[in-house]
């Protein structure tokens, strides 16, 4: 089953680096596909506009309703996931990539100048389901830099993209926390050394100090997600950390 990627964006150029590295490959192998589209294909005046003035008042320029009903209506399979990256949107975590990556595909419509008509995703969610995401609190110029980040993190997680499975079931935040600090030769380098036990062998202490690592740096640097992680989900050797 291809996993189905369509773009649409004023900036097609801008999505290039999708064609390349992991993607590429996956997208050779069939496990991937993708689509970017120019949104003034949809456009039906000379000067091909895709922007107005804001009702209300205020700075800037948002993007026209009906250019983005065409495309949509064109590019979107029924039922598919509208992406819409947006500053005031919902956390965009792996957890969400996770889910997303076990659906058939995703469009997704990259915003430019203060965002789109709100009327575009409360007309979209008629035809299926329509998140609008954010991907840090930051406000970028469009939503183009949070799409390559949304199907980056997505598509690794889309079954036979990343050939070790292993090296995406331990990801950071794929269990809630942190993961801890990564070493590899030479084991001693400018002074500095492997922690020990990195060396011992003994998988099962290996493992221990992994997890008392993760869980130590978790603290140190989100302490939110430490207090987010479900009551069962820690240990009491965990506690000891
Ligand atoms: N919207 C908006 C907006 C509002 C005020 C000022 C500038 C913009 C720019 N903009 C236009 C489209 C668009 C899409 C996504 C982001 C975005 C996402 C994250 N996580 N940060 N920024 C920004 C976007």
């Amino acid at each position: 089953m291809t996993f189905r990627i369509d773009v649409v964006t004023i900036f097609p150029d801008y999505l290039a680096p999708l064609r390349q590295s992991l993607l590429g490959r996956a997208a050779e192998r069939g496990l991937v596909s993708v689509g970017v589209h120019d949104l003034r294909q949809w456009t039906d005046d000379v000067h091909r506009t895709v922007d107005d003035a804001p009702y209300g008042g205020g700075p800037g320029m948002v993007m026209r309703p009906e250019p983005w009903a065409r495309a949509l209506a064109d590019v979107r399979p029924p039922g598919t996931r509208l992406v819409v990256p947006t500053p005031a949107g919902r956390p965009f975590t792996q957890a969400v990539a996770a889910e997303w990556a076990a659906e058939p595909g995703l469009v997704f419509a990259c915003g430019r100048y203060e965002g789109i008509d709100q009327r575009v995703a409360e007309w979209a969610a008629q035809d299926g389901p329509v998140s609008e995401v954010s991907i840090g609190d930051y406000v970028l110029a469009g939503g183009e830099s949070a799409v390559l980040v949304m199907v980056e993190a997505v598509t690794r997680l889309v079954p036979g993209v990343v050939g070790n499975r292993e090296s995406v079931e331990f990801d950071s935040h794929a269990d809630g926390l942190l993961e801890g600090p990564s070493y590899t030769r030479p084991a001693s380098w400018r002074g500095l050394d492997v922690p020990a036990v990195l060396l011992s062998g003994d998988h099962a202490a290996v493992a221990r100090w992994r997890r008392a690592e993760s869980l130590r740096r978790t603290a140190d640097r989100r302490p939110d997600l430490l207090a987010a992680l479900p009551e069962d989900a820690l240990s009491p050797d965990d506690r000891a950390v």
